[in-house]
């Protein structure tokens, strides 16, 4: 039987900036998205129903029902072409669940690619951006990789030019958090200071710094407006971020929602020193070394294209 696989790529932001709360529940960004090589697998398997199953580290934390993004996915692909069709999907999961690294956006960017090829609809790569950012605000950067500034929610994308590759330990928390939380977390801390939330501004001087392929000034440059929000709902992983910094990383910074710390390191050596330090913590349920950026989900048949 013809199956399609996929690759698809985790996620750090490397500027994650929070403007106001807006009417309809979500806040516009500036959201400098980085593709890393931490990638989920999804293979899409002809079948007569749209199903899910799920393996790898940490499949238990996955829903397999119409929870999981990835048959919401294929759902909306079906949809829009306006005819019923069918797949099993099977995820090999390695991006940490829950993590802020984008894991269930991935799989639905996934599904998307996947679905597209099996079902041979080969609807163009903007068809597949809508229906994306319909799926939640991180799958459009899913299915692009590299390294982009997402605006609006973080579904408007402008591709970044970079220069070489940044290299990065990750260390994945003990449970996860939810991002729906950790927004309305932030957004209670703003209104307790009592602060007028300013319109988010790129960092030029961060966008120079990864097109010229500069690490020390990215690392420096690192910012993350919803950070105090995961610190205080997990105040353990002050320790997580004070032992990178403490192993020389160049920055280091809560990866998106959290709880995933994200260390950015001068080569490939020291941030795979980085990783072992950090999976040695209490805090720590593993540490991952990576690389960025990566390129997006593109679909490779298993046999035979029929
Ligand atoms: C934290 C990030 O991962 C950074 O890339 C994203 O902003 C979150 O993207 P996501 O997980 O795809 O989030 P969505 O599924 O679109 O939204 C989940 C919830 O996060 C909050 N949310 C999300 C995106 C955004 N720009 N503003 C928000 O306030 C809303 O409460 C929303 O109900
Ligand atoms: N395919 C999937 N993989 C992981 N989680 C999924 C999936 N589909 C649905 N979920 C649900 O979504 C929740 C968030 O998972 P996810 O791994 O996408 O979080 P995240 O990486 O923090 O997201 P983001 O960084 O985009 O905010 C999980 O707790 C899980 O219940």
């Amino acid at each position: 039987m013809s199956s399609v696989t996929v690759r698809v790529p985790a996620k750090v932001n490397v500027q994650l900036s929070v403007g106001p709360l807006r009417d309809d529940g979500y806040h516009d960004l500036v959201n400098v998205f980085h593709a890393v090589s931490v990638f989920d697998e999804v293979v899409a398997k002809e079948s007569d129903h749209i199903t899910v199953s799920v393996v790898g580290e940490w499949a238990d934390q996955v829903p397999v029902d119409d929870g999981n993004l990835a048959i919401q996915a294929a759902r909306a692909l079906a949809k829009h072409a306006g005819r019923t069709y069918g797949a099993h999907l099977v995820i090999h999961k390695s991006i940490p669940v829950a993590g802020g690294m984008a894991g269930g956006s991935a799989d639905a960017a996934g599904a998307l690619v996947a679905c597209n090829e099996l079902w041979g609809l080969g609807l163009p790569f903007e068809d597949l951006m809508e229906i994306a950012g319909d799926l939640g605000s991180d799958v459009p950067f899913s299915l692009l990789g590299g390294t982009a500034v997402g605006t609006g929610r973080g579904e408007q994308l402008s591709e970044l030019p970079t220069t070489g590759s940044f290299h990065w330990a990750f260390a994945v928390a003990q449970g996860g958090l939810s991002t729906a939380e950790v927004y309305a977390q932030c957004d209670r801390q703003r209104e307790s200071a009592g602060v007028e939330v300013p319109w988010p501004q790129v960092d030029d001087a961060l966008l120079e710094a990864l097109s010229t392929g500069d690490a020390a000034t990215l690392g420096a440059r690192l910012t993350n407006d919803l950070q105090a929000a995961a610190l205080t709902l997990r105040p353990e992983l002050v320790r997580t971020l004070d032992a990178g910094r403490a192993e020389g990383a160049l920055g280091a910074i809560v990866s998106g929602s959290g709880p995933t710390c994200a260390f950015l390191a001068a080569d490939a050596d020291h941030a795979q020193r980085l990783a072992d330090t950090l999976s040695q913590l209490p805090t720590c349920r593993a540490a991952l070394a990576a690389h960025g950026p990566v390129p997006g989900p593109r679909p490779s048949w298993s046999s035979p294209r029929p």
